[in-house]
């Protein structure tokens, strides 16, 4: 199986969709996604995932389904240096600021963290990921899911930048914070995760493709900064 995680197009916030120029990145990105096509598509409940969505799920003549566990988490911490953030916006240089550096478990004890919900809310969305995985034909059993239908399907999932790295952290069991400190998914970019299938028992996921928005280069279109706090230009 191949599963996609796909940014939203270029916000607009206050009014729960996307802008102008969001609308021609999910246009270019259906164009994409309809090379190969898609076997089951998945959307945030949240105005601007399902509005990049429909572009694709138009484009290929699909329906799809709302999965309310995927909309963007609220996790903010209100009183920073750096002003009110989202818990993936806490700069790199402090969550590297002491060694040895933050592991899987360790990470809730950045004091930032400490106190926070973040920690109960990435242990539900382990739930939720477990839970739609199954239904997807795979068993998370430790760090490593048991194969309980071998799938070609290529899977979408429209949602959200905070949602999909804390996501990417769980698929990889990577150390949290350093994955929200240490990427950005652009505006309707597509992360690809492969469930790499090494024996006939045990898929593991596999990082095949990060943020990717050949589609926007492919229409000659900008990679907006969109989310991102930082020297990006
Ligand atoms: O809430 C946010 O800060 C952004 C991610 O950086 O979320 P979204 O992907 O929904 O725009």
């Amino acid at each position: 199986m191949r599963l996609y995680i796909i940014r939203h197009a270029d916000p607009d916030y206050p009014n729960n969709t996307i802008t102008p120029e969001g609308h021609l990145e999910a246009r270019a990105l259906a164009k994409r996604l309809s090379d190969h096509g898609l076997d089951r598509i998945y959307a945030s409940p949240m105005g601007r995932a399902l509005d990049t969505m429909r572009y694709t799920a138009d484009a290929l003549g699909m329906t799809h389904e709302v999965e309310h566990w995927t909309q963007e988490l609220a996790l903010k911490l209100e009183e920073t240096p750096y002003g009110r953030l989202s818990h993936w916006d806490l700069p790199g240089e402090v969550i590297r600021s002491e060694l040895p550096l933050p592991t899987h478990d360790t990470w809730k004890e950045i004091s930032y963290y400490q106190g926070t919900q973040s920690p109960e809310v990435f242990e539900q969305l382990k739930l939720h990921s477990d839970e739609f995985l199954k239904r997807q034909g795979f068993e998370r059993i430790g760090g490593r899911y048991r194969i309980l239908k071998h799938t070609e399907d290529r899977v979408a999932v429209f949602c959200h930048g905070g949602f999909g790295l804390t996501w990417l952290a769980h698929l990889l069991e990577l150390p949290v914070a350093l994955v929200w400190s240490g990427f950005w998914m652009p505006p309707s970019s597509v992360t690809t995760i492969l469930f790499d299938e090494r024996s006939k028992e045990w898929a593991v996921p596999r990082c095949i493709g990060f943020g990717d928005v050949s589609h926007l280069y492919a229409e000659g279109l900008p990679v907006r900064p969109r989310g991102i706090i930082t020297n990006f230009n």
